[in-house]
């Protein structure tokens, strides 16, 4: 049917209607009451199940865009500096920030008082949004994946699961010091290896990777009661974990803070993520397959039986959950603790006279120190906590609110995520004196000794986290990290050679290559 020519001439009339009519009410809601027009709460209004009075969408934060939320925002800066955006966004908006991931509401806290209300709710098990990406691969391979793991799991099974897989074993004191002597022998051949490995001007290049070898084999051999170089390619099987694991935290943080398309169709970051999680699996298989053939795990339980025999022994565990359990351990602390060793080794070398103080403490200890030696260590303790204060590895912790809890002047309803930016708040002036400054006696008691909560502003240097979700692998870390420490300050003064920065992987990395430069003592 032929239109009329006097409908068609309406068509530019009413497009200028449009434009016009667009402009007064754009001009009318901006300058109502004064007040600016809250874009963020009309375009909400249009795109999410929120009303436009819900108290969060009051939060400040950059602009949510219908069905992208605050996604944009990665557009326009770089994965790899996540970290640097969480700190700009609190100079921009203040204490509190709220992010859209898509149509979910994320919250930010930077207040040291807001975090502190949050992470001492005194809840019986503490949710911890999952890790998306793992849970969802996990749950669509229920044959492998009884359950999406410690790490994921949330209320009356993940404390169940912890109860059986983390307090007896790792957490357990006897083990830890069962693992002891190990731990000394892996640190001494560190110590070897990097003066036969250092060049004529004592440079090592890429000292990260050596420390994640360390790690790794620290890990297995609390784990499995010997290192890896005992097992079956041993040396292959802790190259390709380190690779693995490096590559599944990068997955990480692309399928958290990406786009997102991993949810609508197999991308190849989930393809990706897919295969290092799988090898991770298949190699943990192999080690456990080998150990079986050793071990008869009918034998009722023993002092002596390894973590990973006492796992296998535990009657009310699913087969797939003692693997997936052992996953978790073996690949949850390799990469945190090389970037928390170098960043150590950075603040060490910028402070040669704190180098001196740990010597000066260390100087007359035994060659081997024990489990028992740890607690008197205080200078080298506050050291060790006052890197993690100013470069943790972690820069948030994340909990979901259980109560109606008022944070920084907004309700927050129970179900709301938010993410307690403990990096930004723990280099605050606010918490901490002189903050930028690297300097271990500010957590010296007068007498001397180590007192991690010695001021209000402790509880934001969290590095393991708090609560009932604190890491297990913590005692564990806290002992190797004072082996590893004191043996390496008695041996060398340590120069750190490349230029420090810092990446986001999901965790925060020092920038590669580190190259350290080991002088020796004598
Ligand atoms: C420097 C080394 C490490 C650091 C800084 C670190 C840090 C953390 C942090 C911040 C959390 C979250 C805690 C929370 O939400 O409150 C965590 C959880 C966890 N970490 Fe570590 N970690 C380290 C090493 C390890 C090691 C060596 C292992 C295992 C052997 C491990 C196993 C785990 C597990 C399984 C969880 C989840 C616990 C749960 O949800 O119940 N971590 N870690």
């Amino acid at each position: 049917m032929r239109k009329n020519k006097s409908d068609l001439k309406m068509v530019p009339f009413l497009s200028m209607l449009l434009f016009y009519l667009s402009i007064i009410l754009f001009l009318y809601y901006t300058f109502r009451n004064n007040k600016p027009l809250n874009w963020n709460i009309i375009l909400n209004g249009f795109t999410f199940n929120f009303r436009q009075d819900d108290e969060i969408l009051r939060i400040p934060g950059p602009l949510r865009l219908p069905f992208v939320g605050t996604k944009w925002t990665q557009l326009v800066i770089k994965m790899n500096k996540l970290h640097e955006f969480y700190a700009k966004m609190h100079e921009t908006y203040g204490d509190i920030v709220l992010e859209m991931s898509g149509n979910i509401p994320v919250v930010s806290l930077y207040n040291r008082l807001d975090i502190e209300k949050v992470l001492k709710f005194p809840s019986k098990h503490p949710f911890r949004p999952e890790t998306e990406i793992i849970s969802y691969f996990r749950r669509s391979h229920p044959e492998r994946y009884p359950s999406t793991g410690l790490v994921n799991m949330q209320g009356h099974e993940w404390a169940r699961l912890r109860a059986l897989l983390a307090t007896k074993t790792i957490e357990n004191r006897k083990c830890l010091k069962r693992s002891c002597p190990d731990l000394n022998e892996m640190c001494d051949d560190f110590i070897a290896d990097m003066r036969r490995k250092r060049n004529d001007a004592n440079v090592i290049y890429d000292v990260h990777d050596s420390i994640k070898t360390l790690s790794v084999d620290a890990t297995f051999s609390l784990i499995l009661g010997k290192r890896l170089k005992h097992f079956h390619n041993g040396k292959e099987k802790l190259e390709e974990l380190k690779l693995c694991v490096n590559n599944i935290f990068k997955s990480f943080r692309d399928s958290t803070f990406g786009l997102q398309l991993w949810k609508y169709f197999p991308t190849k970051l989930y393809k990706e993520f897919g295969k290092n999680e799988t090898r991770v699996y298949e190699i943990t298989s192999e080690i456990i397959r080998e150990t079986l053939q050793k071990e008869d795990i009918r034998r009722p339980e023993t002092e002596n039986d390894t973590i990973l025999v006492t796992i296998l022994k535990a009657k009310e565990l699913e087969h797939g959950d003692k693997i997936c359990g052992v996953v978790d351990f073996l690949s949850a602390g390799v990469d945190v603790f090389a970037h928390t060793v170098c960043f150590l080794l950075h603040h060490l070398s910028d402070k040669p006279e704190v180098q001196e103080r740990i010597y000066e403490e260390v100087m007359n200890m035994d060659d081997d120190p024990t489990h028992e030696d740890f607690s008197r260590f205080h200078y080298t303790r506050a050291a060790i906590h006052e890197s993690y204060r100013l470069t943790p590895v972690a820069h948030a912790l994340a909990r979901v609110i259980e109560e109606n809890t008022s944070c920084s002047g907004y309700l927050l309803k129970p179900g709301t995520v938010v993410l307690c930016q403990t990096m930004v708040a723990s280099s605050k002036e606010d918490n901490f004196e002189d903050s930028l400054s690297y300097k271990p006696e500010r957590w010296l008691q007068e007498n001397g000794e180590f007192d991690p909560n010695i001021t209000p502003g402790s509880i934001v240097v969290s590095p393991f986290g708090t609560g009932r979700r604190i890491c297990p692998g913590k005692k564990f870390v806290d002992l190797l990290l004072i082996i590893f420490l004191t043996k390496l300050v008695k041996a060398f003064r340590i120069s750190y050679l490349s230029e420090f920065d810092r990446e986001f992987e999901y965790l925060v990395a020092p920038k590669r290559p580190v190259n350290i430069q080991f002088h020796d003592r004598d």
